[in-house]
Protein backbone atom coordinates (compact mmCIF):
# COMPACT_ATOMS: atom_id res chain seq x y z
CA UNK A 1 0.00 0.00 0.00
CA UNK A 2 1.40 3.19 -0.64
CA UNK A 3 2.06 5.36 2.48
CA UNK A 4 0.14 8.20 2.16
CA UNK A 5 3.11 10.76 3.67
CA UNK A 6 5.03 9.72 0.58
CA UNK A 7 2.74 11.75 -1.47
CA UNK A 8 4.26 15.59 -2.33
CA UNK A 9 2.55 17.65 0.10
CA UNK A 10 1.25 21.10 -1.70
CA UNK A 11 2.96 24.16 -0.16
CA UNK A 12 1.86 27.44 -0.29
CA UNK A 13 3.76 28.36 -3.58
CA UNK A 14 2.38 25.18 -4.98
CA UNK A 15 -1.13 26.70 -5.49
CA UNK A 16 -0.84 26.88 -9.33
CA UNK A 17 -0.70 30.09 -10.66
CA UNK A 18 -2.45 29.96 -14.50
CA UNK A 19 -2.63 32.11 -16.84
CA UNK A 20 -5.78 31.61 -18.79
CA UNK A 21 -5.48 34.51 -20.95
CA UNK A 22 -5.60 32.78 -24.60
CA UNK A 23 -8.72 30.69 -22.92
CA UNK A 24 -11.05 33.27 -25.48
CA UNK A 25 -8.45 33.75 -28.42
CA UNK A 26 -6.10 31.06 -28.11
CA UNK A 27 -5.55 28.63 -30.84
CA UNK A 28 -6.72 25.20 -30.01
CA UNK A 29 -3.53 23.70 -28.81
CA UNK A 30 -3.08 26.77 -26.44
CA UNK A 31 -6.59 26.28 -25.30
CA UNK A 32 -5.93 22.49 -24.79
CA UNK A 33 -2.83 22.78 -23.02
CA UNK A 34 -4.49 25.85 -20.24
CA UNK A 35 -7.10 23.87 -19.83
CA UNK A 36 -5.35 20.77 -19.12
CA UNK A 37 -3.24 23.31 -16.53
CA UNK A 38 -6.27 23.68 -14.95
CA UNK A 39 -8.19 20.27 -14.72
CA UNK A 40 -4.53 18.90 -13.19
CA UNK A 41 -4.67 21.37 -10.54
CA UNK A 42 -8.64 20.89 -9.90
CA UNK A 43 -8.14 16.63 -9.49
CA UNK A 44 -4.67 17.31 -7.16
CA UNK A 45 -5.55 20.13 -5.34
CA UNK A 46 -8.92 21.10 -6.28
CA UNK A 47 -7.41 24.46 -5.85
CA UNK A 48 -5.49 27.01 -7.59
CA UNK A 49 -5.54 30.50 -8.99
CA UNK A 50 -5.47 32.41 -12.58
CA UNK A 51 -4.76 36.13 -13.69
CA UNK A 52 -8.27 37.45 -14.82
CA UNK A 53 -7.68 39.09 -17.74
CA UNK A 54 -10.53 40.11 -19.20
CA UNK A 55 -12.32 41.24 -15.92
CA UNK A 56 -11.09 44.91 -15.26
CA UNK A 57 -9.22 45.85 -11.91
CA UNK A 58 -11.39 49.21 -11.83
CA UNK A 59 -14.17 47.17 -12.26
CA UNK A 60 -13.05 44.74 -8.97
CA UNK A 61 -12.03 48.02 -6.80
CA UNK A 62 -15.43 49.66 -7.29
CA UNK A 63 -17.58 46.42 -6.21
CA UNK A 64 -15.30 46.75 -3.16
CA UNK A 65 -15.96 50.05 -3.00
CA UNK A 66 -19.37 49.70 -3.04
CA UNK A 67 -19.57 46.90 -0.45
CA UNK A 68 -17.76 48.58 2.31
CA UNK A 69 -20.10 51.97 2.05
CA UNK A 70 -22.79 49.02 2.55
CA UNK A 71 -20.95 47.34 5.45
CA UNK A 72 -20.45 51.04 6.97
CA UNK A 73 -24.34 51.70 6.93
CA UNK A 74 -25.95 51.61 10.43
CA UNK A 75 -26.74 48.25 11.06
CA UNK A 76 -31.08 49.31 11.37
CA UNK A 77 -30.20 50.51 7.74
CA UNK A 78 -28.32 47.19 6.63
CA UNK A 79 -31.52 45.27 8.33
CA UNK A 80 -34.17 46.44 6.46
CA UNK A 81 -32.45 43.91 3.36
CA UNK A 82 -32.20 41.07 5.63
CA UNK A 83 -31.51 37.79 4.14
CA UNK A 84 -33.98 35.88 5.96
CA UNK A 85 -36.86 38.30 4.32
CA UNK A 86 -36.06 36.95 1.23
CA UNK A 87 -38.14 34.00 -0.84
CA UNK A 88 -34.54 33.36 -2.61
CA UNK A 89 -31.86 34.07 -0.63
CA UNK A 90 -30.59 37.03 -1.33
CA UNK A 91 -29.70 39.96 0.66
CA UNK A 92 -27.85 41.38 3.70
CA UNK A 93 -26.61 38.29 5.94
CA UNK A 94 -25.49 40.28 10.24
CA UNK A 95 -22.97 39.17 12.08
CA UNK A 96 -25.78 37.37 14.23
CA UNK A 97 -26.33 34.83 11.98
CA UNK A 98 -25.81 31.44 12.96
CA UNK A 99 -22.90 29.77 11.65
CA UNK A 100 -23.43 26.38 9.71
CA UNK A 101 -19.41 24.98 10.29
CA UNK A 102 -19.11 23.50 14.01
CA UNK A 103 -15.19 25.20 14.12
CA UNK A 104 -16.70 28.69 14.10
CA UNK A 105 -14.82 29.48 17.11
CA UNK A 106 -15.55 33.47 16.76
CA UNK A 107 -17.98 34.11 13.80
CA UNK A 108 -17.92 37.85 12.81
CA UNK A 109 -18.54 38.11 9.31
CA UNK A 110 -21.11 40.03 7.61
CA UNK A 111 -22.11 39.07 3.74
CA UNK A 112 -24.29 40.19 1.07
CA UNK A 113 -25.71 37.63 -0.71
CA UNK A 114 -27.23 38.06 -4.66
CA UNK A 115 -27.65 36.03 -8.13
CA UNK A 116 -29.14 36.17 -11.14
CA UNK A 117 -31.31 39.14 -11.39
CA UNK A 118 -34.64 38.06 -12.75
CA UNK A 119 -37.80 40.04 -12.79
CA UNK A 120 -40.63 39.46 -10.20
CA UNK A 121 -42.84 38.18 -13.19
CA UNK A 122 -40.48 35.45 -14.08
CA UNK A 123 -42.67 32.29 -15.03
CA UNK A 124 -40.50 30.17 -12.95
CA UNK A 125 -40.60 32.65 -10.29
CA UNK A 126 -44.19 32.67 -10.69
CA UNK A 127 -44.85 29.33 -10.52
CA UNK A 128 -43.20 28.74 -7.11
CA UNK A 129 -39.27 28.36 -8.18
CA UNK A 130 -38.73 31.08 -5.38
CA UNK A 131 -34.65 30.25 -5.64
CA UNK A 132 -34.88 32.21 -9.26
CA UNK A 133 -36.64 35.76 -9.38
CA UNK A 134 -35.44 39.73 -8.17
CA UNK A 135 -32.51 40.46 -6.18
CA UNK A 136 -32.96 42.61 -3.14
CA UNK A 137 -31.07 45.87 -3.93
CA UNK A 138 -29.72 47.98 -1.11
CA UNK A 139 -30.60 51.53 -1.78
CA UNK A 140 -27.22 52.96 -2.24
CA UNK A 141 -26.45 54.93 -5.39
CA UNK A 142 -23.97 52.97 -7.40
CA UNK A 143 -24.22 49.17 -5.95
CA UNK A 144 -27.01 48.27 -8.08
CA UNK A 145 -25.07 49.17 -11.03
CA UNK A 146 -21.39 48.24 -10.44
CA UNK A 147 -22.44 45.19 -8.59
CA UNK A 148 -24.38 43.74 -11.51
CA UNK A 149 -21.80 44.59 -13.57
CA UNK A 150 -19.63 42.56 -12.08
CA UNK A 151 -21.95 39.90 -11.62
CA UNK A 152 -21.97 39.58 -15.15
CA UNK A 153 -18.37 39.66 -15.75
CA UNK A 154 -17.52 36.96 -12.95
CA UNK A 155 -20.58 34.74 -14.51
CA UNK A 156 -18.58 34.71 -17.85
CA UNK A 157 -15.29 33.86 -16.36
CA UNK A 158 -17.03 31.05 -14.50
CA UNK A 159 -18.69 29.84 -17.62
CA UNK A 160 -14.97 30.08 -19.32
CA UNK A 161 -13.87 27.94 -16.82
CA UNK A 162 -15.84 25.48 -16.73
CA UNK A 163 -15.59 24.85 -20.40
CA UNK A 164 -12.25 24.48 -19.94
CA UNK A 165 -12.96 21.79 -17.29
CA UNK A 166 -15.50 20.14 -19.78
CA UNK A 167 -12.63 19.75 -22.39
CA UNK A 168 -10.02 18.46 -19.66
CA UNK A 169 -12.71 15.66 -18.67
CA UNK A 170 -12.91 14.62 -22.18
CA UNK A 171 -16.72 15.50 -21.76
CA UNK A 172 -18.35 17.61 -25.17
CA UNK A 173 -18.55 21.47 -25.05
CA UNK A 174 -21.82 21.76 -23.74
CA UNK A 175 -21.72 18.68 -20.77
CA UNK A 176 -21.77 21.19 -17.95
CA UNK A 177 -22.00 24.88 -19.50
CA UNK A 178 -25.59 23.58 -21.10
CA UNK A 179 -26.90 23.36 -17.37
CA UNK A 180 -25.93 26.78 -16.56
CA UNK A 181 -28.66 28.50 -18.95
CA UNK A 182 -30.43 30.40 -15.65
CA UNK A 183 -28.30 29.20 -12.44
CA UNK A 184 -28.31 29.62 -8.80
CA UNK A 185 -25.12 30.78 -8.89
CA UNK A 186 -24.31 33.31 -6.30
CA UNK A 187 -21.96 36.43 -5.62
CA UNK A 188 -21.38 37.14 -1.41
CA UNK A 189 -19.82 40.18 -0.80
CA UNK A 190 -18.16 39.53 2.22
CA UNK A 191 -16.69 41.44 5.45
CA UNK A 192 -15.20 40.16 8.39
CA UNK A 193 -13.94 41.84 11.86
CA UNK A 194 -11.54 41.28 14.45
CA UNK A 195 -11.87 43.33 17.48
CA UNK A 196 -8.28 44.04 19.40
CA UNK A 197 -10.10 42.38 22.49
CA UNK A 198 -9.59 39.16 20.46
CA UNK A 199 -6.70 37.95 20.99
CA UNK A 200 -6.99 34.45 20.30
CA UNK A 201 -4.73 34.02 17.43
CA UNK A 202 -6.20 30.54 16.66
CA UNK A 203 -10.09 31.89 15.90
CA UNK A 204 -11.68 30.51 13.02
CA UNK A 205 -13.87 33.18 11.57
CA UNK A 206 -15.41 31.20 9.03
CA UNK A 207 -15.00 27.20 9.52
CA UNK A 208 -13.74 24.51 7.62
CA UNK A 209 -16.39 23.62 4.98
CA UNK A 210 -16.29 22.25 1.17
CA UNK A 211 -18.38 24.79 -1.29
CA UNK A 212 -21.46 23.31 -2.55
CA UNK A 213 -21.47 24.49 -5.95
CA UNK A 214 -19.21 23.68 -9.14
CA UNK A 215 -16.98 25.84 -8.74
CA UNK A 216 -15.52 29.09 -6.78
CA UNK A 217 -13.95 32.05 -8.03
CA UNK A 218 -12.74 34.23 -5.07
CA UNK A 219 -11.34 38.00 -4.72
CA UNK A 220 -9.78 39.01 -1.59
CA UNK A 221 -7.78 41.52 -1.14
CA UNK A 222 -6.61 40.80 2.31
CA UNK A 223 -5.24 37.21 4.00
CA UNK A 224 -6.71 34.31 5.99
CA UNK A 225 -8.20 32.09 3.31
CA UNK A 226 -6.65 28.60 4.11
CA UNK A 227 -7.17 25.36 2.48
CA UNK A 228 -6.46 21.55 3.49
CA UNK A 229 -3.87 19.69 1.92
CA UNK A 230 -3.85 16.05 1.36
CA UNK A 231 -2.37 15.59 4.46
CA UNK A 232 -4.62 17.30 6.55
CA UNK A 233 -2.16 20.73 7.23
CA UNK A 234 -3.30 24.08 6.41
CA UNK A 235 -1.81 26.20 4.50
CA UNK A 236 -2.52 30.15 3.35
CA UNK A 237 -3.30 31.06 0.54
CA UNK A 238 -1.35 33.87 -0.78
CA UNK A 239 -2.75 37.09 -1.65
CA UNK A 240 -2.83 38.68 -5.01
CA UNK A 241 -4.98 41.27 -6.35
CA UNK A 242 -4.48 39.74 -9.94
CA UNK A 243 -5.54 36.70 -9.52
CA UNK A 244 -8.60 34.69 -8.85
CA UNK A 245 -8.71 31.80 -6.33
CA UNK A 246 -10.76 28.90 -7.87
CA UNK A 247 -11.73 25.84 -5.94
CA UNK A 248 -14.12 23.00 -6.76
CA UNK A 249 -17.42 22.38 -4.99
CA UNK A 250 -19.26 19.02 -4.33
CA UNK A 251 -21.43 19.65 -7.41
CA UNK A 252 -18.91 19.57 -9.57
CA UNK A 253 -16.65 16.10 -7.60
CA UNK A 254 -19.98 14.04 -7.97
CA UNK A 255 -20.28 15.39 -12.01
CA UNK A 256 -16.99 14.49 -12.61
CA UNK A 257 -17.17 11.39 -10.60
CA UNK A 258 -14.19 12.50 -7.75
CA UNK A 259 -12.03 13.25 -10.59
CA UNK A 260 -11.88 16.73 -9.58
CA UNK A 261 -11.64 17.62 -5.64
CA UNK A 262 -13.64 19.80 -3.62
CA UNK A 263 -11.36 20.17 -1.00
CA UNK A 264 -12.04 22.10 2.58
CA UNK A 265 -10.90 25.65 3.21
CA UNK A 266 -11.86 28.06 6.03
CA UNK A 267 -10.85 31.64 7.09
CA UNK A 268 -8.36 32.58 9.59
CA UNK A 269 -8.97 36.86 9.92
CA UNK A 270 -6.20 38.51 11.70
CA UNK A 271 -6.94 41.88 10.16
CA UNK A 272 -9.11 44.26 12.14
CA UNK A 273 -11.13 44.30 8.67
CA UNK A 274 -11.04 41.72 5.58
CA UNK A 275 -12.97 41.76 2.44
CA UNK A 276 -13.53 39.04 -0.28
CA UNK A 277 -16.03 38.47 -2.99
CA UNK A 278 -16.54 34.59 -3.44
CA UNK A 279 -18.80 33.47 -6.56
CA UNK A 280 -20.28 30.10 -6.54
CA UNK A 281 -20.88 28.72 -10.02
CA UNK A 282 -23.49 26.76 -9.94
CA UNK A 283 -26.10 24.54 -12.45
CA UNK A 284 -29.93 25.45 -12.74
CA UNK A 285 -32.08 24.35 -10.29
CA UNK A 286 -33.68 21.47 -11.78
CA UNK A 287 -30.39 20.09 -12.85
CA UNK A 288 -29.95 16.32 -11.84
CA UNK A 289 -26.18 16.07 -11.01
CA UNK A 290 -24.79 12.55 -10.88
CA UNK A 291 -21.28 11.16 -12.69
CA UNK A 292 -21.27 11.23 -16.04
CA UNK A 293 -21.35 7.81 -17.22
CA UNK A 294 -18.31 7.98 -19.05
CA UNK A 295 -16.24 9.14 -16.35
CA UNK A 296 -17.14 6.25 -14.40
CA UNK A 297 -15.13 3.24 -15.44
CA UNK A 298 -16.44 0.19 -17.17
CA UNK A 299 -18.00 -2.86 -14.42
CA UNK A 300 -17.89 -0.02 -11.67
CA UNK A 301 -20.66 1.72 -9.78
CA UNK A 302 -20.32 5.64 -9.73
CA UNK A 303 -18.93 7.03 -6.83
CA UNK A 304 -21.53 9.15 -6.06
CA UNK A 305 -25.54 9.10 -5.72
CA UNK A 306 -27.37 11.84 -7.82
CA UNK A 307 -28.63 15.17 -6.52
CA UNK A 308 -30.81 17.77 -8.11
CA UNK A 309 -28.94 21.14 -8.00
CA UNK A 310 -31.53 23.02 -5.81
CA UNK A 311 -31.89 20.62 -3.65
CA UNK A 312 -30.10 21.75 -0.41
CA UNK A 313 -31.32 25.68 -0.95
O1 LIG B 1 -13.60 34.76 2.42
C1 LIG B 1 -12.95 33.86 1.89
O2 LIG B 1 -11.77 34.02 1.55
C2 LIG B 1 -13.55 32.50 1.66
C3 LIG B 1 -15.04 32.47 1.74
C4 LIG B 1 -15.60 31.10 1.56
O3 LIG B 1 -14.93 30.10 1.59
C5 LIG B 1 -17.05 30.92 1.31
O4 LIG B 1 -17.81 31.93 1.42
O5 LIG B 1 -17.48 29.79 1.01
FE1 LIG C 1 -15.98 28.40 0.76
Amino acid sequence: MAASFLKPKPAVHDLPLIDIGDLRHGDTARKRRIASELGEAAREIGFFRIHHRGIDPNLIEATYRIAQQFFALPDPAKQRYYIGRSPNHRGYVPFTEKGDYPDEVHRNYEAFDLGLDLPQDDPDFLSGNLVLGPNVWPDLAGFKETVSRYYTEIAALGRLVCGALERYLGLPPGALTDHMSRPISQLRLLHYVRTSQTTDRKSVNMGAHTDYECLTLLHTRNEGLQVMTQDNRWIDVPVDHSAYVVNIGDMLEVWSNGILKSTPHRVVNLNPERFSMPYFVAANHDTLIRPFPRLVRIGEQPKYEPFLAGAHL
